[in-house]
C-alpha cells in the first residue's frame, strides 16, 4: 500500500464559512468570481442543449443571501451575452442582495412580480425555461427549505427528473433544500443536472441521498482558503486508488500476490461462486482456493480450471456469496470460517463479509465477537438495517436510506469493521476514519450478480494487501495503514465500476462520468451480465493503474522509472 495522494475533501460549511469570512468581508470580488463561474457552466449546458446561447431562456431562483446574489450575478452576465433572465425571489424584494440585484436590473434582468406564476411557466410549455439557477440558498442554510422557497421549486420538481424533463438545472453551490453536512434530505430540493461549488466539496455533494442530486458536480477555486478542519467525507480520486494496485515482478509468486479463499455458492445460488471467484482472479489474485458443496465446484471449475478446491493458507477470504440460508450445514461451516476470520482460534484474517455470512456475523458480535478494520462488510441499505437490528438498535430500512452516512458510520463504530454500504455513490466507513464515497457506476450495474462480482473483487485486493505487509512491502504509518482496507475497498467499487461502464459499452469512465447512474453519459450504454463485468475487469484494471503515478516494481530491477516500462502496453491480470 503506498502513501496517499490528496484527496477530494469535505469540509463543514461552518468551517468553509469561519475560513472565507476574513477575505470576504466588505468586499463583492468573490461573488463575482462565483458569477463567472456559474455563467461559464451555464453557456456550457445551453450550448449543449440548444447550440445558441443568445435567446436562451433563463429562471433565476434567488434567494436572500449571498448564494442568490451569486445567482443574480450570474444572471447578469448571461442577460449581457443575450439571454431572456428572469428573477423570481423567494424574500422581500428588500432581502435580496442589494448591489447584486442592481447589477442584474442594469444588465435586463426581469424581476418577477409574481414568482410563482414565474416558476410554473418556466416549468413547462413552450414558453418554459432552457435553465433554471437554483440560488435559493446554499451553505447558510438550515433546515427543509422554508415555505416560500419550497413553493417556488414545486412545480419544477414536478416537472420531473434531470434527463426527463424540458430544462437544466444549475444549482449554485449545492441544490437548496439538501443536508449541507449530511447529505441527507430534510424537505424538498430540486435535483440538478449540475452544480457549481466553491473551494471545497461540502458532505452533501458526496453523501447521498443528496449527492446523485447534485449531478455534475464543478469545484471552483475562488482565492478562498480551504478551512482547516476536520474532513467529513472524502472522494478519493481515480489517480490515487490506481497508484495501490501494483505489477508483479521476476521475485512474486502465488503468495506474493495474494491468495484468495472463497466460501461461496450453494445449491440454490450456484453462480454466485463462479463470479467472485472469475471477479477474484481477473483481479490479479496469485490463487483462488474454493469451499463449496460438490456441484458449486464443479460449475466453478467447468469456468475457471485455475481455482483451487481446496482449504489452506489465504491471505484473505471472501465469505456469503450466493449462500443459502436454509443450508443449516452449510451455514455451520460459514460460521466456523467466520471465527477463524475473527481470529478464535489465531490470527485475525482479512476478509469481505457479504449477504448470507452478515446474519451470522451479527449473531457473533452480539455474543462478545469483533471485528478489526481488516475485514470488510459490504450490506446493502436493507441488509444494514437487519444488521443494525441484530446489534441491538432497531432501524428500518428506510431510515438507512434516509442517512446512509450515518448508519455507515454507526455500523463500523458497533462491528470494528470496515463497512462499504451499497448506495448510489457508494459509502465505506471504518471505525474513527474518514467517511470515503465513491463513485459507483452506472445503472446497468443493478443486476443479479453484480455484488458477487464486487466481493470477489475486494477479496482480491485485501490478499494482495495482506500479502505486501508479509513482505515489508506495506508502505505509510499506522494512521496509513489502518485505513488501507477502506482504500482498498474504494479501489474495488472503482474497478467495479469501470469494468461496468465497459461492459455496458460506456467508454469514458471517469467519477464524474460514472455518477449519476448512466445519465450523464453522452450514449445511454446498453445492458450487461455479471459475468461481462468479470471479464471487463483487466481493461478496468489497466485504465486506473495507467492514470496514476506508480510505485516501483516488484523486482530487484526496479530501477526503471516506476511503471514506464509498461506504460502504454496492454498489461493486465
Ligand atoms: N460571502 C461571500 O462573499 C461569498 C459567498 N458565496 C456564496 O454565498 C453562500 C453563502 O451565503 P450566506 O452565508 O449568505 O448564506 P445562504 O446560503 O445564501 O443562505 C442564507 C439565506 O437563506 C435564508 N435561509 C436560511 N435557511 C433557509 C431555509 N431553510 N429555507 C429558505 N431560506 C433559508 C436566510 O434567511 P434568514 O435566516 O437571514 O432570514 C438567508 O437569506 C455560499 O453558499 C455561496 O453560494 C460565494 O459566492 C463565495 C463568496
Ligand atoms: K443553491
Amino acid at each position: 500500500m503506498s502513501q496517499l495522494l490528496p484527496t477530494e475533501n469535505a469540509y463543514p460549511a461552518r468551517a468553509v464559512a469561519d475560513a472565507e469570512a476574513p477575505l470576504t468581508a466588505g468586499t463583492d470580488r468573490y461573488m463575482h468570481a462565483a458569477a463567472h463561474a456559474l455563467a461559464r457552466a451555464a453557456v456550457e449546458e445551453l450550448r449543449g442543449m440548444r447550440g445558441a446561447v443568445p435567446g436562451a431562456r433563463v429562471l433565476l431562483l434567488v434567494g436572500g443571501g449571498h448564494n442568490g446574489g451569486d445567482a443574480l450575478l450570474a444572471g447578469a452576465l448571461l442577460a449581457r451575452r443575450g439571454c431572456a433572465v428572469t428573477a423570481a425571489p423567494a424574500a422581500e424584494i428588500s432581502r435580496l442582495h442589494a448591489t447584486a440585484l442592481a447589477d442584474a436590473c442594469a444588465a435586463g434582468v426581469r424581476l418577477a412580480a409574481d414568482p410563482m406564476a414565474a416558476a410554473r411557466a418556466a416549468a413547462g410549455g413552450a414558453a418554459g425555461a432552457d435553465l433554471v439557477v437554483d440560488g435559493l440558498t446554499g451553505i447558510g442554510a438550515t433546515g427543509p427549505l422554508r415555505p416560500a422557497a419550497a413553493a417556488l421549486i414545486a412545480p419544477l420538481c414536478a416537472a420531473g427528473d434531470p434527463g426527463e424533463r424540458p430544462f437544466r438545472v444549475l444549482a449554485v453551490d449545492l441544490p437548496s433544500g439538501v443536508g449541507v453536512d449530511d447529505g441527507t434530505l430534510p424537505g424538498p430540493a430540486l435535483a440538478a443536472d449540475r452544480t457549481v461549488t466553491f473551494t471545497c466539496f461540502k458532505a452533501a455533494h458526496l453523501a447521498p441521498p443528496a449527492a446523485p442530486r447534485c449531478g455534475r458536480v464543478d469545484v471552483v477555486d475562488l482565492g478562498l482558503p480551504v478551512p482547516d478542519a476536520a474532513v467529513l467525507a472524502c472522494r478519493p480520486a481515480d489517480a490515487e486508488l490506481g497508484r495501490l494496485l501494483r505489477v508483479p515482478g521476476d521475485r512474486d509468486h502465488k503468495y506474493t500476490r495474494g491468495v484468495v479463499g472463497l466460501w461461496a455458492g450453494s445449491q440454490t445460488y450456484p453462480g454466485a461462486a463462479v463470479l467472485a471467484a472469475s471477479a477474484a482472479v481477473r483481479t490479479g489474485a496469485g490463487m483462488v482456493r474454493l469451499a463449496a458443496p460438490a456441484r458449486v465446484v464443479d460449475l466453478v471449475l467447468a469456468r475457471r480450471p485455475e481455482v483451487v478446491p481446496a482449504d489452506g493458507r489465504c491471505q484473505a477470504l471472501v465469505l456469503g456469496p450466493g449462500t443459502d440460508p436454509a443450508d443449516a450445514p452449510r451455514a455451520a461451516e460459514l460460521d466456523a470460517a467466520l471465527g477463524r476470520v475473527l481470529g478464535e482460534a489465531g490470527e485475525p484474517v482479512d476478509a469481505v463479509i457479504d449477504a448470507g455470512a452478515l446474519p451470522l456475523l451479527a449473531a457473533r458480535i452480539a455474543t462478545g465477537g469483533r471485528c478489526m478494520p481488516r475485514q470488510v462488510l459490504t450490506p446493502h441499505a436493507g441488509e444494514a438495517a437487519a444488521l443494525l437490528g441484530a446489534l441491538g438498535e432497531q432501524t428500518p430500512r428506510e431510515a438507512v436510506e434516509a442517512a446512509p452516512a450515518a448508519a455507515a458510520r454507526r455500523l463500523a463504530e458497533l462491528t470494528g469493521a470496515t463497512v462499504l454500504l451499497k448506495t448510489t455513490p457508494t459509502l465505506i466507513a471504518s471505525p474513527g476514519g474518514t467517511l470515503l464515497s465513491v463513485d459507483s457506476g452506472p445503472g446497468w450495474l443493478a443486476t443479479a450478480g453484480s455484488g458477487d462480482v464486487l466481493a470477489g473483487i475486494i477479496g482480491a485486493l485485501l490478499a494482495a494487501r495482506r500479502a505486501d505487509a508479509e513482505n515489508g512491502k506495506a508502505v505509510g504509518g499506522e494512521d496509513v495503514q489502518a485505513e488501507a482496507p477502506a482504500r482498498c475497498a474504494a479501489l474495488g467499487v472503482r474497478l467495479h465500476a469501470v469494468a461496468a461502464a465497459r461492459a455496458a459499452g460506456l467508454v469514458d469512465a471517469s467519477p464524474a462520468v460514472t455518477a449519476g447512474a448512466g445519465r450523464l453519459f453522452a450514449c445511454s450504454g446498453h445492458p450487461l451480465a455479471a459475468l461481462d463485468l468479470t471479464e471487463a475487469i483487466p481493461a478496468a484494471w489497466n485504465h486506473l493503474w495507467s492514470i496514476g503515478p506508480h510505485r516501483a516494481l516488484n523486482s530487484p530491477r526496479a530501477g526503471t522509472a516506476p511503471g514506464h516500462a509498461c506504460r502504454g502496453k496492454n498489461v493486465h491480470p
